[in-house]
């Protein structure tokens, strides 16, 4: 019997450690998708802390913050009710990850560490972070106290999973995790994911938009399933401008495309699909 799901996806103009514009932005984007009837919402990469953080991610204060406003979007009305699937720097035996963090009514349901870095172009993610290289392999993460005392949560899992719910299964992608020809929505498709996700901070060059349409449209030819791509949108305070264009694909053809110069801070899509 067919079910049906209704799926958020979006571009912030986030900005580098502006905590409260982001969770600003972030709680919007979330409100919005819930008065679509989303259940789930995802939005861009560190999205949290904004993605050009630079050597602001050495900073142990970085990492403290974006705990603070994760706490503020886990204590929230605003996030009951709805998947909500975030990004933020995370450290877990003393490396640091570039995180996403799916949480629901107030428990965190996994942290999915990025495994594939970009580490090319304008790229220098292997400065700050470390991949996640354990395929298939979830640890135990220890929550920071302010975390645990709002979600009752001593430890949540870390690593490369996914999500099972009862109708379905969401597997997450972050960003250049897409540009690589060991990209995990393969393994996935083969072990049954059919919601596919990718979380981006991909800046704009020319045709670059057209490269992320036939890479989104190829993965879900072979995969089939739904796959939803966020960006980051404007410029993050750095030098180089992020040209959003959330989009979403489903059997290999692309369904619903945001815009890509938006002068809005928030964008958002939403798609309904009876599975
Ligand atoms: N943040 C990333 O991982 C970006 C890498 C990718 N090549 C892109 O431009 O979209």
């Amino acid at each position: 019997m067919g079910r049906k799901v209704t799926l958020a996806t979006c571009s912030l103009n986030q900005w580098a450690l502006d905590f409260e514009g982001n969770l600003d932005r972030i709680l919007e984007s979330i409100e919005i998708s819930k008065n679509h009837g989303a259940k789930y919402r995802l939005g861009p990469e560190l999205e949290i802390c904004g993605y050009g953080c630079a050597d602001h991610f050495y900073e142990s204060d970085t990492l403290l913050h974006s705990f603070q406003v994760l706490r503020k979007l886990l204590e929230s009305p605003i996030t009951e009710d709805i998947i909500c699937d975030v990004g933020m720097p995370i450290m877990h035996h003393n490396v640091r990850y570039n995180c996403r963090v799916l949480f629901l009514n107030r428990k965190i349901l996994l942290i999915r560490p990025k495994m594939l870095m970009a580490n090319y172009g304008n790229y220098r993610e292997m400065r700050w972070f470390s991949p996640w290289n354990q395929l298939r392999k979830v640890e135990e993460y220890f929550l920071p106290r302010m975390i645990q005392e709002v979600t009752g949560q001593d430890t949540v899992p870390f690593g490369d999973c996914v999500l099972s719910t009862k109708d379905t299964c969401i597997g997450t992608e972050i960003c250049a995790e897409l540009w690589n020809p060991r990209s995990p929505h393969i393994q996935m498709g083969l072990d049954g994911v059919e919601i596919f996700t990718n979380s981006s901070a991909s800046h704009h060059e020319l045709r670059k938009a057209d490269q992320r349409v036939n890479l989104i449209k190829s993965a879900t030819t072979k995969t089939g399933g739904i796959y939803l791509y966020a960006n980051q949108r404007g410029c993050d305070g750095d030098r180089v401008y992020y040209d959003g264009c959330a989009m979403v694909a489903i059997n290999g053809d692309i369904v619903a495309r945001g815009a890509q110069f938006s002068l809005n801070d928030v964008v958002l899509l939403c798609l309904l699909k009876e599975t």
